[in-house]
């Protein structure tokens, strides 16, 4: 989709290995690795809009602005409360009850694809 990934250590897989470069096939987005949250924090450039199960607005009632972060959680754990307590807005998608949460990769695309036709930022 043409935007640019952050990753924040520590994170829950290997970076650099083959499955990676197998998911990603020849399409490498940008990507900058950040040391730890300090590291990461320094560089938002906008409003930090954090993917969350607990709480915040349903994603269909959000509303994103270019310059925007999106920011989402560990596959394990989420985020830490003082990564919560640092977003600007959060945002939940709506699942069905007996549903905890969705996968990071479902979770970031249907996330993404929202923010991306709300600015008008899909490639043409
Ligand atoms: C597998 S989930 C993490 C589950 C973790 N136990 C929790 O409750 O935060 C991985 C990430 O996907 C995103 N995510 C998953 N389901 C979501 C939902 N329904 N709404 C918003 N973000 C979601 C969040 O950023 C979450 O941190």
């Amino acid at each position: 989709m043409g935007v640019a990934v952050d990753l924040i250590e520590p994170m829950g897989f290997p970076w650099g290995d083959r499955a990676r470069k197998r998911a990603a096939m020849d399409y490498e987005p940008e990507t900058i690795r950040h040391a730890d949250w300090t590291a990461f924090e320094a560089r938002i450039p906008g409003r930090l809009v954090l993917f969350t199960t607990r709480g915040g607005t349903r994603l269909p009632e959000a509303r994103f602005t270019p310059g925007d972060t999106l920011l989402f959680g560990a596959e394990s754990s989420g985020v830490p409360d003082f990564v919560h307590d640092r977003a600007d807005a959060a945002v939940r998608i709506p699942l069905r009850p007996e549903l905890r949460s969705l996968n990071l990769a479902v979770a970031t695309g249907i996330g993404l694809a929202e923010a991306l036709r709300q600015t008008e930022g899909f490639p043409q």
